[in-house]
């Protein structure tokens, strides 16, 4: 498209944003709660809200807590919550086995909620790092993470996820070929409708640290995730990346971080037409967060001003720590 205007004085584009009334008739994106995915974390207990304290404002939840916020999130218009385990130290083994324990954390919680909030949908995530004592996504033998065994636990742990009634498995593993497998395994135990949203263009960042505070990972990262997670430097890899999936079936992708990252939605978008999801992730809520407990900057309008970028950048969605505050503002 080639905008085309008259000159000045014809065109003053000031007229255009002279009122309120004026700026919605013009305005080109919106932002609503239908957009909204909220991330929350698990941890085990009852009665039990702890603070992280690296996210102001977040807090762990126990069970019976998390199906309270679901049920909020819920009547809030919320579609959908992603769920988080904080493990307890003295689970997390180098084999990882319980990532695929029907009882875990993760699958005992989807279930309660399944069961009590039918109408919102339960996301949930692959990868190992919460269950592995080593801190990384997949498994580590003599210091390298192997691709092709991490699959295969990445495949025992989506089953069990989707044996508990999750309705959106989130690989947040970063291994190469996991799209595939999973779908593959869903398919041949009949779960047609669990969807993929895949972590496609996932990048080796920073702005996941106050995450792992929150799921307990921080002190048990042994280096770091360059092997798996893309260089941030990469813009035509995340096209790649994001190809391969969906050809693998995954039913909608995610670029994550997201305020650094709003370039790689945009070609994403553009590139695919598919369904395309940004993470606003730990470190960004954070900084948005904190600077607002400092009264450095209005938190509600930075807030907002953030979730409203992602649809211009051509995102269907966001999963935003903000969710159910933002969700209440839009209800009015
Ligand atoms: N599988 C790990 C995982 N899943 C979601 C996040 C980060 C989310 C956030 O920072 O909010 C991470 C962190 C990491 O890759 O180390």
């Amino acid at each position: 498209m080639t905008p085309s205007q008259a000159p000045f004085p014809a065109t003053r584009f000031r007229r255009t944003r002279q009122s309120a009334q004026i700026r919605a008739l013009v305005q080109e994106n919106t932002l609503s709660v239908g957009d909204l995915i909220w991330p929350v974390f698990l941890r085990d207990g009852k009665d039990v809200r702890e603070p992280v304290a690296s996210m102001p404002g977040v807090e762990r939840l126990s069970i019976d807590k998390v199906v309270e916020a679901a049920r909020e999130a819920a009547s809030l218009g919320i579609p959908a919550i992603c769920l988080f385990p904080y493990t307890d130290p003295s689970k997390k083994t180098e084999d990882c086995a319980e990532a695929w324990n029907p009882d875990n954390l993760s699958n005992t919680a989807t279930r309660a909620i399944k069961d009590a909030v039918p109408d919102i949908a339960v996301m949930t995530d692959v990868a190992l790092d919460p269950y592995n004592s080593l801190g990384h996504d997949g498994f580590v033998v003599d210091g390298k993470i192997p691709n092709d065994e991490t699959v295969e636990a990445l495949v025992k742990q989506t089953l069990s996820q989707a044996r508990a009634g999750a309705d959106i498995i989130g690989p947040s593993d970063m291994m190469d070929s996991r799209i595939g497998a999973m779908r593959a395994a869903l398919e041949a135990e009949g779960f047609k409708d669990v969807m993929i949203l895949s972590y496609a263009a996932k990048y080796a960042s920073a702005f996941y640290g106050p995450f792992r505070d929150a799921v307990g990972a921080s002190g048990a990262l042994v280096g770091d995730k360059t092997t798996y997670q893309m260089n941030p430097a990469n813009s035509d890899e995340a096209l790649r990346l994001v190809e391969r999936d969906l050809r693998e079936g995954a039913d909608m992708v995610m670029v994550k971080p997201g305020m650094p990252y709003l370039d790689i939605c945009r070609r994403v978008k553009d590139a695919f037409g598919a369904p395309t999801y940004a993470y606003q992730v730990s470190g960004e809520y954070a900084m948005i967060a904190g600077a607002a407990q400092n009264g450095w900057i209005d938190g509600q309008k930075a807030m907002l001003e953030s979730l409203m970028c992602f649809k211009r950048a051509g995102c269907d969605g966001v999963l935003t720590y903000f969710a159910p505050q933002v969700a209440r503002i839009l209800n009015g």
